[in-house]
C-alpha cells in the first residue's frame, strides 16, 4: 500500500495492451530515481509498455501530459515530481498549479496519478520517495492504471463528466480530446 492509505485496491488486469508516459520532473536526482524505479516496478508487474518524458520542472507536467495526450496514443500518465518549499511563495505557485493542472485533465478524461512530492524538507522527500515506505511514486502509477481500467470499463466514455466542457483544441478535426 502507497501513503498513508491502510486499503490497497491491488493491481487492475488488461485484456488489451495499455501503453503509460511517466512524466517526470527529475529536480532532485536522487528523489526522481526512486519515484521512477518504483513507478516503473508497479508498470511492470501489472504488463503494462510505458515510457518516460523528462521535464524541466513540476509546473511542466500538465502541458507536458496535455501535448502527449493531444499528439500521441497513451492510456494514461504517471506524473513525478518533487516540490520543496523554498524561501518565497514559488512553492505555492508549483505545488498549486501542477495539482491544478492535472485535476483538470482528469476531469477531461485523461488517466492520470499525480505522484508529485510536495513537502517541506528533504527527509520528508525521501520518506515519499522511498518504495518501502510512503511510495508515493508507486501509488500514482497505482492511480493511473486505475483510471484507464475505469475507462476502459466506461468503454472509453466520450461525453463529458457534466460540469465541464471539451475543450476544442485548435485544428482537431475529430472534435475534443478525450481518453
Ligand atoms: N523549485 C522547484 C521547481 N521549480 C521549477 C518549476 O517547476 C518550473 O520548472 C519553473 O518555474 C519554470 O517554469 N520545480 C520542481 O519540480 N521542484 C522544485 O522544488
Ligand atoms: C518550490 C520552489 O520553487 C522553491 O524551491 C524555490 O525556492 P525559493 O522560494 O527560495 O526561490
Amino acid at each position: 500500500m502507497a501513503g498513508h492509505s491502510d486499503n490497497d485496491l491491488g493491481l487492475p488486469t488488461f485484456s488489451d495492451p495499455v501503453k503509460v508516459a511517466i512524466v517526470i520532473a527529475p529536480y532532485y536526482t536522487k528523489i526522481s530515481n526512486a519515484q521512477l524505479a518504483s513507478a516503473r516496478g508497479v508498470l511492470d508487474r501489472a504488463g503494462v509498455q510505458h515510457e518516460t518524458i523528462e521535464v524541466p520542472g513540476s509546473l511542466e507536467i500538465p502541458a507536458a501530459v496535455a501535448l502527449a495526450h493531444r499528439m500521441s496514443n497513451f492510456d494514461g500518465y504517471v506524473a513525478l515530481g518533487c516540490v520543496i518549499r523554498g524561501r518565497t511563495s514559488h512553492y505555492d505557485v508549483v505545488v498549486n498549479e501542477s495539482a491544478r493542472g492535472l485535476m483538470l485533465l482528469g476531469l477531461q478524461g485523461v488517466a492520470a496519478g499525480n505522484g508529485i512530492i510536495t513537502v517541506e524538507n528533504m527527509e520528508q522527500a525521501e520518506e515519499r520517495a522511498d518504495a518501502d515506505r510512503l511510495d508515493t511514486a508507486g501509488g500514482a502509477a497505482v492511480a493511473a492504471l486505475h483510471l484507464i481500467a475505469l475507462a476502459r470499463r466506461f468503454g472509453g466514455a466520450k461525453k463529458g463528466v457534466g460540469f465541464t466542457q471539451d475543450i476544442q483544441l485548435a485544428g482537431d478535426s475529430e472534435g475534443p480530446t478525450t481518453a
